[in-house]
């Protein structure tokens, strides 16, 4: 029916995170509670961003979505599954569902492996394709995400940041996940690649129906790709809702906060600021023209 909201994909209820706490030479260790009971629902297909100035358990709440990391206390359930956090062996085709893309993709490919073996080795560990199957998968998935199929023998050294995050991305998607964590996959990167990199990202979307869960800081980004927001602050959501609403009309004095720190990316914004920065230039400039006077 038109107008339906898509299913629910990956559901967190009352997702709580400690980590041991140091003790003081006159305190016993308090547990620091990263995330004291987050709630959350991904829709199949969409993109829901989790904001917050760091520290704020963005990261700690993206490794527990891809369960690589266990959560203290709360309910996850994916793709319709129930997920147990005390089995430590979860089975490998709900591990497959749910893969995660970092901010530097330097920490997470191996620099001693050609991408050929890295994007290979999801597929030797996951499948039963054979060795010739394997990479012409490899070469298919590195043409989809802009590369080259011959870029395969080549280093994580030989690429340029943009490229190794494409890299990082054609190996999450090696194994036909159905949701993606992105944890700052382009805040490492130059504003044009970030963009390009941010396209590949949503034509890949349509593309294979795939749902993201956006980790960010920068709010100028998260404008352009997400449908659904929400801000964590100090481990808990203060807000959450349509992208445009919490642009339009932040209700919370956190998220009015973010957005008046992030500058805006409205032309006329930028334009104002670059007059402004000239004006300050031309100010200095004549100063120092006239202490050279005096
Ligand atoms: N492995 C860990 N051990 C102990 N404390 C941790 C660990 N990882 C995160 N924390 C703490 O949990 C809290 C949330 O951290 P987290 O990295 O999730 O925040 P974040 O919003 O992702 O920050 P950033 O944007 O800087 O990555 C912080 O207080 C952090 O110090």
């Amino acid at each position: 029916m038109a107008g339906e909201k898509p299913p629910v994909i990956l559901e967190g209820i009352g997702l709580v995170r400690e980590y041991p706490g140091r003790a003081g030479l006159l305190r016993r260790a308090q547990p620091n509670r990263a995330l004291k009971g987050v709630d959350l629902q991904l829709r199949r297909g969409s993109t829901l961003s989790v904001v917050g100035e760091t520290g704020c358990g963005k990261s700690t709440l993206g490794r527990i979505l891809t369960l690589i990391d266990p959560m203290t206390d709360g309910e996850l359930i994916v793709d319709g599954e129930q997920v147990d956090i005390r089995r430590h062996h979860l089975s490998r085709e709900l591990r497959r569902k749910v893969r995660i893309v970092f901010q530097s993709p330097y920490g997470s490919l191996n620099p001693r492996k050609k991408i050929g073996d890295a994007l290979g080795q999801e597929l030797l560990l996951n499948t039963s394709l054979d060795a010739t199957e394997r990479r012409v998968r490899v070469g298919d998935m590195l043409e989809r995400v802009g590369l080259q199929r011959d870029h395969a023998g080549r280093y994580p050294h030989m690429f340029s940041g943009g490229q190794r995050q494409r890299i990082a991305i054609a190996r999450a998607l090696m194994v036909n996940p159905k949701i993606l964590i992105l944890d700052e996959p382009v805040s490492a990167l130059d504003l044009s690649v970030q963009a390009k990199v941010l396209n590949l990202l949503a034509d890949l979307q349509r593309e294979f129906g795939l749902s993201y869960v956006f980790i960010s800081h920068d709010l100028s980004v998260v404008r352009r790709i997400s449908d659904e927001v929400m801000v964590m602050n100090s481990g808990e959501v203060v807000e959450r809702g349509t992208c445009e609403d919490i642009f339009a009309n932040p209700s919370h004095p956190y998220t009015r906060q973010l957005l008046a720190s992030t500058p805006s990316t409205d032309p006329d914004a930028i334009a104002a600021r670059l007059a402004r920065h000239a004006e300050r230039r031309a100010r200095a400039a004549s100063q120092t023209t006239g202490d050279e006077r005096d």
